[in-house]
C-alpha cells in the first residue's frame, strides 16, 4: 500500500491512512474537529480527520441547525397567529408538521456539503470514516489498523444526559439525537430541563401546536443568564402556553403501554402528575470518551468525565490536545471552532497560545432571544462596576414592532471600559456582536456613545444606555467644572465682540 501523497488530500481507507506518518490526527468531525483540521492544513501540516458518524457533527445534524430551522417555522406560526394585533388577519393557522420537518431536513442538506469529505479534501484535509481508539501515547487504531501521529486533537463532543428515574426504561425518551425523527406533532410534549435546549424546543413546539409542559430542577429557567432574562423568558413561555414547573423533577415514569413506546405519565417531585405523548430529555451533556482508550494515551479526565485541558488546550499527554464539548470549557459551536483552531495551531507550530475565555458570547434563541457576553450584571454589582440598563419599553423600534418585553444591560468598569452585556429581545444575538467586539478591542462606553448608530434599531437600546452614561459623566465632578469654565470663556468672548 503506497502512502497517500501530501499533494492530493482525499478520503482514505484505514489501510491507506496507516501507511502514512501524520503531523496531526484529529478525532471527530464536528465543529471543533472540522476547524482544527482545516486550520492545521492551512499551516501546511499533513492532517487526517477521523469521523465515526456523520461529518458535521452535532451542530449540523442534531443541534443548532435543526433547532434553529424548527424555531424559524415556529416563529412563522406565531407571527401569523398574532398578526391580528396589527390589524392583519391571517385566518385559522394550520401547521403541517411533516412540512416543517422537511424544512428542517432541507436546511441540514443545504449546509452539509460544506462539511463533507470532498470539501475537506479541497481544504487540504485527508479524511477517514471509522472509530478511533488510542493504542498508546503516539498511536491509535481504526478498524484494527494502527495509525501514528506527531500530535493529535480529541474533538469527540458530548452526548445528552438521560433521566435516572424509576420507570425510565418503560418509555421511549427522546433526546436531541432522536427528536428530529418525529413524524407527527406530539399532542402533549413533556420537556425535562430548562436550559437552552429545553427552553428553545419547548417554546418552538408550543408555537407549532403541542401542549408543552416543562419541568426544571432550579428556581429559574436559563440559570446561567441574568435573572431578569430568566424572568422575561419564563413570561414568554407562559404566554405561548408552556406549563412551566420550577424546582421540580421527575421522580417516576409510567409508560402508557409498558412496552417502551412513547406515551405515559410522569410523577413529579412536587406531587403533580403530567400526562404526555412524547418526552424530551434536555438535562445537559456528558463528554464522549468511552472506548477512546484515554488511559493507554495517558489522557486524564476531570470529575465530570470531560477531558481536562490547560489554558492552551493541552491534555495530560503533551502530544494530545482537546477542544469542543469533550472538554469542560463553554459548550457552543463557536467556542468549539475557535478552540479547535487554537488547539491545532498550537499543535502544528509548537505554541502555547491560550484560548480566550474572557470574551465568549452566547445566545439562546428563544423569543425573546437572550444574548450575553463577559461580566454578568450580578457579578458587576459585586465588583463595583456600573450596570447600565435600557428597558425596551423606551426603545422606539421595539414600540414600532409592538415587542417591548426586553432590556439591554451594559457593564462598564471603573476605567469606563465595556466589560459585558446582557440583552433580551428580538435580534439580541445580532446586537450582542457590538459589545463582543468592544470588549475585545478594549473600547470605552464613551467611545461607543460617540459612535453614530442607525435609527431605529434594537442596537439603539445599548447606544441610549452609553449616551446616558456619558451625559452623567458630563454632569459630575471635574468634567462639569471644565465644561462650565469653557462655556463661560466662550460667553465672555461673544460679549466682547458683540
Ligand atoms: C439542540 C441543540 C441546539 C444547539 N444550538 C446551539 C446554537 O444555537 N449555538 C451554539 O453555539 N451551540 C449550540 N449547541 C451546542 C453545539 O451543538 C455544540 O457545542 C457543538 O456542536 C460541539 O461541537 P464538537 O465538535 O465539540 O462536538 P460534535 O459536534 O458532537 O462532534 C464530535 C464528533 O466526534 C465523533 N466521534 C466521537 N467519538 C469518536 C471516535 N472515537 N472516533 C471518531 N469520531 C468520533 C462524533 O461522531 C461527532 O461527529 C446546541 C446543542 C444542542 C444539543
Ligand atoms: N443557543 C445555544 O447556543 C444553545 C442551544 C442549545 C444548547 N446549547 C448548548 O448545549 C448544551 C446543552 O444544553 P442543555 O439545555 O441540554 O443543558 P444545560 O445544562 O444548559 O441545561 C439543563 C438544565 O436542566 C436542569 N436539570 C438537570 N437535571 C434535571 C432534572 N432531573 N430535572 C429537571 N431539571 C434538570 C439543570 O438544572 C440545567 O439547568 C449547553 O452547554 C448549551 O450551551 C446551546
Amino acid at each position: 500500500m503506497s502512502a497517500p501523497t501530501r499533494r492530493s488530500p482525499r478520503p482514505l481507507s484505514a489501510d491507506e491512512a496507516g501507511a502514512a506518518r501524520w503531523d496531526l490526527i484529529v478525532i471527530g468531525a464536528g465543529s471543533a474537529g472540522l476547524v482544527a483540521a482545516k486550520s492545521a492544513a492551512v499551516l501546511g501540516a499533513r492532517v487526517l480527520l477521523i469521523e465515526a458518524g456523520s461529518f458535521g457533527g452535532e451542530c449540523l445534524h442534531t443541534g443548532c441547525v435543526p433547532s434553529k430551522s424548527l424555531i424559524a417555522a415556529a416563529h412563522a406560526a406565531h407571527a401569523a397567529r398574532t398578526a391580528g394585533r396589527f390589524g392583519v388577519h391571517a385566518g385559522q393557522v394550520r401547521v403541517d408538521f411533516g412540512h416543517v420537518m422537511d424544512h428542517v431536513r432541507g436546511a441540514i442538506a443545504a449546509i452539509q456539503p460544506v462539511d463533507s469529505p470532498d470539501a475537506l479534501a479541497r481544504a487540504g484535509v485527508f479524511t477517514l470514516a471509522g472509530r478511533a481508539r488510542f493504542e498508546d501515547e503516539k498511536s491509535l487504531s481504526v478498524d484494527g489498523r494502527r495509525l501514528r501521529f506527531g500530535d493529535a486533537v480529541i474533538a469527540t463532543g458530548s452526548a445528552p444526559v438521560l433521566p435516572d428515574v424509576r420507570g425510565a426504561d418503560a418509555v421511549e425518551i427522546l433526546t436531541n439525537e432522536t427528536f428530529w425523527n418525529l413524524q407527527e406533532l406530539p399532542e402533549r410534549l413533556l420537556v425535562l430541563g430548562g436550559g437552552a435546549v429545553g427552553c428553545e424546543l419547548a417554546q418552538a413546539m408550543a408555537r407549532l401546536g403541542s401542549a408543552v409542559t416543562l419541568v426544571h430542577r432550579g428556581p429559574r429557567l436559563l440559570p446561567r443568564e441574568d435573572p431578569a432574562a430568566s424572568a422575561l423568558v419564563r413570561e414568554a413561555l407562559r404566554a405561548d402556553g408552556v406549563d412551566v414547573h420550577l424546582q421540580a423533577s421527575v421522580q417516576e415514569l409510567h409508560g402508557a403501554h409498558g412496552d417502551g413506546s412513547s406515551g405515559g405519565t410522569a410523577q413529579l417531585s412536587t406531587g403533580a402528575q403530567v400526562r404526555f405523548d412524547r418526552i424530551l430529555a434536555a438535562l445537559g451533556r456528558r463528554a464522549v470518551t468511552a472506548g477512546l482508550g484515554l488511559e493507554a494515551a495517558g489522557v486524564a479526565v476531570d470529575d465530570s468525565g470531560a477531558i481536562a485541558v490547560d489554558g492552551a488546550l493541552r491534555t495530560s499527554n503533551p502530544r494530545i490536545r482537546a477542544a469542543g464539548d469533550v472538554t469542560p470549557l463553554p459548550r457552543f459551536t463557536h467556542t468549539a471552532g475557535v478552540f479547535g483552531s487554537t488547539a491545532a495551531t498550537n499543535a502544528v507550530l509548537g505554541l502555547s497560545r491560550a484560548a480566550d475565555l474572557d470574551v465568549v458570547p452566547r445566545v439562546t434563541f428563544t423569543a425573546p432571544e437572550v444574548g450575553a457576553v463577559g461580566v454578568s450584571p450580578e457579578e458587576a454589582r459585586t465588583r463595583g462596576f456600573r450596570v447600565l440598563v435600557h428597558e425596551h419599553r423606551d426603545l422606539d423600534r421595539a414600540i414600532a414592532e409592538g415587542d417591548t418585553a426586553g432590556r439591554t444591560t451594559i457593564i462598564v468598569d471603573r476605567r469606563g471600559r465595556i466589560r459585558g452585556a446582557s440583552i433580551v429581545g428580538p435580534r439580541a444575538g445580532e446586537a450582542l456582536a457590538e459589545y463582543t467586539t468592544a470588549m475585545r478591542a478594549g473600547l470605552t462606553a464613551t467611545r461607543l456613545a460617540t459612535t453614530t448608530h442607525a435609527y431605529p434599531t434594537y442596537a439603539d437600546a445599548g447606544w441610549n444606555a452609553v449616551v446616558a452614561e456619558a451625559q452623567r459623566g458630563l454632569r459630575s465632578g471635574a468634567l462639569r467644572r471644565g465644561i462650565r469654565l469653557l462655556a463661560g470663556l466662550h460667553r465672555r468672548r461673544r460679549s466682547r465682540t458683540s
